[in-house]
């Protein structure tokens, strides 16, 4: 049984596939959407009212200061905020017409469908091929594994520099390197969706422009959502821009071009041009 992503990879027990309990679908081309969202850290909230649809196979960026909740955002689409104790999320986030949020989603199989990197690289301790293939283990993947990881370090630009030293340790790498190699990782098992939050912030800028052109290019395949402190990185980027402020409310959330040149919100248009943040 096929139909698109309303998954039953993405749960353990059986449930109906058209079990959002009437809310609305997504409209056709929406990858991820979060609706009436609010995340609390104990009694602080850190995102407020959050309702937004992001398109799949496109780039979109999350901007603001510090601390408006971006990374919060970003870790509620794939359930990484579960492993924050204090952490409490409400409203729904609407994935392949399912809420991740729904008790019968398995979080680890939904971190398959919506793979994720770091703003530190983080390769294990382990080869290169074993950094690629460990996603494949844990889910017994029955396919070739060889042509996966080959297929995946092409996906992420890498495989032309390592593949005759795929037996070397993936510290061995340089960082911008490493970063490639954690890309290859997440869509080594083929996700829908990869969440990037800062990818480049600890990169040298030679570095850093590889990863922007890998994102370019990942985005035909894939949709990326990322998180940047670094404005002229989201205008370059990303098709679609969210910025939030200060309390985690989302301000205003358009094309890219629209909200760099010509944004509805003067607070937008505040602090893009540098006015504060
Ligand atoms: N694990 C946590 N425990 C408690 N509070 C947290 C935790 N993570 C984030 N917060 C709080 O939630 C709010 C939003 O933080 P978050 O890291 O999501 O913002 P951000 O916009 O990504 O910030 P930055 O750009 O500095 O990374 C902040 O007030 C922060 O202190």
């Amino acid at each position: 049984m096929s139909n698109s992503t309303t998954d039953d990879s993405l749960i353990t027990t059986e449930v109906q596939t058209d079990s959002n309990d009437g809310r609305e679908a997504p409209a056709a081309g929406t990858a991820v959407a979060a609706r009436d969202l609010d995340v609390f850290y104990g009694d602080e909230q850190a995102i407020d009212d959050v309702t937004m649809e992001i398109p799949e196979k496109r780039v979109t960026a999350l901007i603001g200061p510090s601390g408006c909740g971006k990374s919060t955002f970003l870790r509620c689409i794939n359930r990484m905020n579960d492993m924050i104790e204090i952490c409490r999320v409400e409203g729904d986030v609407e994935f392949g017409g399912k809420n991740v949020y729904d008790p019968d989603v398995d979080p680890v199989a939904l971190r398959r469908k919506i793979g994720m990197v770091f703003q530190k690289p983080n390769p294990f301790p382990k080869s290169i091929r074993d950094n690629v293939a460990y996603g494949l283990k844990i889910q017994d993947f029955d396919g070739d594994v060889d042509q996966r990881v080959e297929e995946s370090l092409k996906g992420a630009a890498l495989w032309d520099e390592v593949k005759d030293q795929l037996d070397s340790s993936g510290l061995e790498l340089s960082g911008g390197q490493q970063q490639r190699l954690c890309i290859a990782r997440a869509i080594a098992p083929d996700p829908e969706v990869i969440l990037m939050d800062e990818p480049t912030s600890a990169l040298d800028p030679v570095a850093a422009s590889k990863i922007e052109d890998l994102i370019d290019d990942l985005a035909e395949e894939y949709t990326v959502i990322i998180v940047t402190h670094n404005m002229q990185q989201a205008a370059r980027i990303s098709d679609r821009t969210a910025v939030f402020l200060t309390g985690g409310e989302l301000v205003e959330y358009d094309d890219t071009a629209k909200i760099f040149e010509d944004p509805e919100e003067q607070r937008v248009e505040d602090y893009i041009t540098g006015k504060f943040g």
